[in-house]
């Protein structure tokens, strides 16, 4: 059989496209809103519900997807959330309402929610300990590529057949990735052109959690208890919600606050998303370069990633101080490079702390975390917006990230979880599941 040199990046390219198209069939309905708006004769208020379906059902199914993940396996469990969000996408196609827009959304998100831990879940497959955090860097990048080509794709949809097309097609194009991803994505032991060099590379990289013959499993309740996973979750919680600030408050900031035209927010207003990914990318090489320049262990590389974004996330927070929106945008853009270096940090983290049994429902139960603070601070956003301005907003994430820079360092320690577990023997510990 065939070698393919290599094929570890394949696999990661793969799981990029499947970020992409899922970001790009969660921001179809964005570009979609105005004509939508007017066709189905959707209030701003009935829109705001659509919205808030997708994000709570994306919210609450993450620790699912995971746990469905961690018990499927990555190839059946990804392939079956994939296809999932295919159909439910084309399907928006039928809605005649905002009610039927919401439930085809929210079936959307719910579907969608395996999106990142099945990334993670596949990069720590596919990676050795060293190598996972730009594994994660290149899938997540996934995020911002596919939110910048919604517009695009989906006006152009519109503008030549009608808003139901762009659904069908974002659909479509889904489903042809999901059967991809079941025709070619395999765990490295059965991948039969990957070389023997590159496993062996592979899987001696990888520490004791992570190999095949580790049957521990740790269940949602044991790692709820756990103390390492509230020192990613809080983090996590903290940080998010500028990820969601930068996604859907930009454009309006821009036209309330400096009086921005569509064309400059088209312009500019993409800007932030372009140096998010440039922060993925980079955000995932940093941690092995801190391990060789400060010789510091893995979980300690990651610590000063995330401390490194939450400083840089003070940039944006200062943005009430000056008058000019050139400069407002340059802060954004270290804003969304900051916020996507020290995220792929901390999703990275849930692979080095839970094993390969566990990895995807713990990424879920963080990432739960990280959208409801997400879905918080957005309400707070429309009800303080007009009235306190969106300087004292930015400020406070960049608050909010330096807070979480202090709770990873105080409550996250230099181990796995079920090495934790082992040293407290709680008294009333559940063994774990062999
Ligand atoms: O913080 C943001 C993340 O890095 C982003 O890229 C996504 O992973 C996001 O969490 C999501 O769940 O879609």
């Amino acid at each position: 059989m065939r070698k393919i040199k290599g094929l570890r990046w394949y696999m990661i390219g793969l799981v990029t496209i499947g970020t992409i198209l899922g970001y790009l069939t969660r921001n179809a309905i964005a570009v979609a809103a105005p004509t939508l708006e007017s066709q189905l004769h959707i209030t701003t208020q009935q829109y705001s519900y659509i919205v808030a379906a997708y994000s709570a059902c994306y919210t609450v199914m993450q620790p699912v997807a995971g746990y469905v993940l961690d018990i499927l396996g990555t190839k059946i469990g990804y392939a079956v959330f994939a296809i999932a969000w295919a159909l439910f996408c084309a399907a928006t196609a039928l809605a005649g309402s905002w009610g039927g827009l919401a439930l085809a959304r929210g079936a959307v998100g719910a579907a969608e929610a395996a999106m990142i831990p099945a990334g993670l879940k596949a990069s720590s497959e596919w990676f050795p300990a060293k190598e996972r955090s730009i594994a994660v860097g290149y899938f997540n990048v996934g995020s911002s590529i596919g939110a910048m080509l919604a517009p695009p794709l989906v006006v152009w949809a519109i503008v030549a057949h009608s808003w139901e097309m762009a659904f069908i097609i974002t659909g479509v194009l889904s489903m042809i990735w999901a059967i991809c991803w079941l025709i070619f994505y395999k765990h490295p032991k059965k991948q039969p052109h990957l070389s023997n060099d590159e496993r062996d590379y592979i899987l001696a990289g990888q520490e004791a959690h992570h190999q095949l013959g580790n049957a521990k499993k740790m269940s949602a309740r044991q790692i709820l208890r756990n103390r390492q996973f509230w020192g990613i979750a809080l983090p996590r919680f903290l940080a998010e919600p500028a990820w969601g600030t930068f996604n859907a408050w930009i454009p309006l900031f821009m036209f309330k606050v400096y009086g921005f035209n569509l064309k400059e927010i088209a312009l500019f207003a993409w800007m932030p998303m372009l140096f998010a990914d440039l922060g993925c990318i980079v955000g995932g090489y940093l941690p092995p370069l801190f391990q060789r320049w400060f010789g510091v262990n893995l979980i300690v590389s990651r610590k000063l990633v995330v401390t490194m974004g939450a400083v840089l996330m003070i940039a944006p927070g200062t943005i009430g101080l000056f008058t000019s929106p050139y400069v407002a945008i340059g802060l954004l853009c270290v804003g969304g490079f900051a916020h996507q270096a020290l995220s792929g940090s901390l999703i990275t983290l849930s692979s080095d702390v839970f094993g390969r049994n566990e990895v995807a429902t713990a990424n879920g139960l963080t990432g739960m975390a990280a959208w409801t603070a997400s879905t918080m601070f957005a309400l707070v956003v429309g009800a303080l917006a007009d009235t306190l301005g969106f300087s004292p907003l930015f400020a406070a994430l960049a608050v909010f990230d330096l807070l979480g820079a202090v709770a990873i360092w105080t409550i996250l320690q230099n181990k796995t979880a079920t090495e934790l577990t082992a040293e407290e023997k709680p008294l009333n510990a559940a063994p774990l599941q062999s």
